[in-house]
């Protein structure tokens, strides 16, 4: 199979008359964290679970571990981990009875113990699934996406609703899952999760992929290159200095913004140059930073507009307010 795991190719599928998935193809190499960023409603549940074999597309040819998830359900089940959404575990079940029953599920599964020792989640073993904070929840989803010992593992907005902390700790789990050698699937809402997580990104919009590579080179290709933000005292006379930088072979761009100078190109020379010739020109300069693109930035430089993530703002305002409310009463 030349390392090649998951395979798509003109993936179609519609909900009346929602076009959810609108000619996605992709391919999945052998231990990659590959992933699906997009906003809500972008189609990405879809692709998954199409994937997965739990949603019949309309159109194209799906084979994970050259297996076609539709003909071979079966086949397919016990070698890819699927993680959970929240509600499909009743939370009045301890955490060693839901490892038990997913266990049940498969003529092979790993030892329930070592799975929960493996999350963090062994002294928690008899606790109730209701009693879990939501990183102890995300974590007993992993480990029941872990119970047969899978090669691939998909994760579906793994992280949404979780702070900061729990996050980062998440990326850490699916770090490992990696290092153990393992294929991994993901979609995210959060362009920052993608690029410090994913190997390639596949950014989604209304059903299709917009673009495709690694977070690095889709910011190398679309990000606008390097941003220098230059402030300059206020007094300063800056006219003869934008002439002079624009002149530079590494200077794609300068904008005047009140006290600062904007200073655009690709060249990894370009902070040193501009800032030798402010210095030759005499500018005083009270600071001196340096932007980089991010896949947010790219968002908006594929599609014209801002990411808007509706139902992560909202999970992250309710969150506050509870934050809020807790502190408070
Ligand atoms: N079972 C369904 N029945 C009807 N429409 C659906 C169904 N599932 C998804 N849709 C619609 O298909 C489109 C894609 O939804 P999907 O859940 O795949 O997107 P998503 O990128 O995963 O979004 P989110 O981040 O909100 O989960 C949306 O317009 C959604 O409303």
């Amino acid at each position: 199979m030349s390392g090649v795991v998951i395979e798509v190719e003109d993936l179609r599928k519609a909900y009346g008359p929602v076009q959810a998935v609108d000619r996605i193809s992709f391919s999945v190499a052998e231990g990659e964290i590959f992933g699906f960023v997009g906003p809500n409603g972008a189609g990405k549940t879809t692709t998954i679970e199409c994937v997965e074999g739990l949603r019949r597309p309309d159109q194209g040819t799906i084979r994970v571990l050259g297996i076609d998830p539709h003909r071979d359900p079966y086949r397919l089940r016990p070698l890819v981990g699927m993680q959970l959404q929240q509600s499909e575990v009743p939370d009045l079940l301890r955490v060693h009875e839901v490892i038990g029953v997913f266990s049940a599920l498969y003529p092979r599964s790993v030892n329930g113990d070592a799975l929960l020792a493996r999350v963090g989640l062994e002294h928690r073993r008899r606790a109730r699934v209701g009693r879990l904070s939501g990183g102890e929840k995300q974590r007993l989803f992993i480990a029941l996406a872990l119970v047969s010992d899978p090669k691939v593992v998909f994760l579906d907005e793994l992280t949404t609703g979780l702070d900061p902390h729990a996050r980062r700790q998440m990326w850490n789990e699916v770090r490992r899952l990696r290092e153990d050698g393992r294929t991994i699937v993901l979609s995210t809402h959060f362009m920052e999760e993608a690029e410090r997580l994913c190997d390639r990104v596949a950014i989604v919009d209304r059903g299709r992929i917009v673009a495709l590579d690694s977070p690095q080179d889709l910011i190398h290709r679309f990000g606008g290159g390097r941003r220098l933000v230059v402030e300059v005292a206020p007094e300063a006379d800056v006219s003869g200095a934008v002439h002079a930088l624009q002149a530079l072979p590494e200077v794609a761009g300068v904008e005047h913004r009140g006290h600062e100078l904007v200073v655009t190109g690709r060249e990894r020379t370009l902070a040193l140059r501009a800032v030798a010739l402010l210095a030759e020109q005499h500018v005083p300069v009270v600071d001196v930073r340096t932007e980089q693109p991010t896949l947010d930035d790219i968002f908006v430089a594929l599609t014209g507009r801002p990411m808007e993530t509706e139902v992560s703002d909202a999970r992250g305002v309710s969150e506050h307010g509870e934050r809020s409310r807790g502190v408070a009463g």
